[in-house]
């Protein structure tokens, strides 16, 4: 995240990081969204190299332990068949993992609801280099204006969401993580960061752009995606 602050410890209980083994030790490289006990939404561009992943479910600092953490290992990853690593551009930048076993749910662990549509946003990140989860509020940019030429221009489709686009953003680590919207006085993930601007995390008018889960829930629910 560029900007925003840290967050109270579990406040987003449904957030958590995706980590891979290397040699004795894990390193975080992406957030993810808790959505059922025994799945985990994040991008397919965080998992689309084959590596020994784990999910850290209940962390704050991911640099030290604290008690409530939960580790899971994952035991199968669906990444959408449409997802094209070399045409970020195109979307379908979404995976789910299917955990070994399902996590315990409690007052630091809670499933993210997916919503609809939502005209408010906080965005809620892990992220380097911050090792305490960061948040940053994030308003949304219309898909007009997003797709305008002066910001995205043709490079955001409709299965995407804007927000963003001033001081503040999502940055390197943040992958995969929630666009938690307010709706009706409840939280809703409404997207999965997807990309920024490889000229700069917070690049004016190119807001940080997230994966519509909206337009995924029929996937996720399919066959295909294993759930
Ligand atoms: C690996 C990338 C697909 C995703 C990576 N995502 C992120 O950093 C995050 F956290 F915002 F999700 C990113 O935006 N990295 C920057 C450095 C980047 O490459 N951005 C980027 C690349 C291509 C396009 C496109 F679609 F125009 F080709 C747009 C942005």
């Amino acid at each position: 995240v560029v900007g925003g602050q840290v967050a109270k410890p579990n406040s987003w209980p449904w957030q958590i990081s995706l980590q891979y083994r290397s040699g004795f030790n894990y390193y975080h490289i992406c957030g993810g969204t808790l959505i059922r006990a025994g799945w985990v939404m994040t991008a397919a561009h965080c998992v689309d190299t084959a590596r020994t992943w784990r999910i850290v479910l209940g962390d704050h600092d991911i640099s030290n332990h604290e008690g409530s953490e939960q580790y899971m290992s994952v035991s199968n990853v669906y990444i959408h068949p449409d997802w094209d690593r070399n045409r970020p551009s195109a979307g379908n930048d979404i995976a789910l993992l299917r955990l070994s076993s399902e996590a315990t749910l409690n007052n630091k662990v809670k499933l993210g609801a997916l919503g609809w549509d939502a005209p408010r946003v906080r965005l809620i990140t892990g992220g380097q280099p911050s090792a305490k989860l960061k948040q940053a509020y994030l308003p949304v940019v219309n898909h007009n204006t997003c797709s305008s030429s002066g910001w995205w221009g043709s490079t955001v489709k409709t299965n995407m969401v804007c927000a963003g686009g001033g001081n503040e953003s999502g940055c390197q680590g943040d992958s995969g993580g929630p666009l938690n919207c307010s709706v009706g006085g409840r939280w809703v993930v409404h997207g999965v960061a997807s990309f920024v601007s490889s000229s700069g995390c917070n690049a004016y008018r190119r807001p940080t752009v997230f994966t519509r889960a909206s337009a995924f829930i029929s996937w996720m629910n399919s066959g295909n995606s294993g759930q």
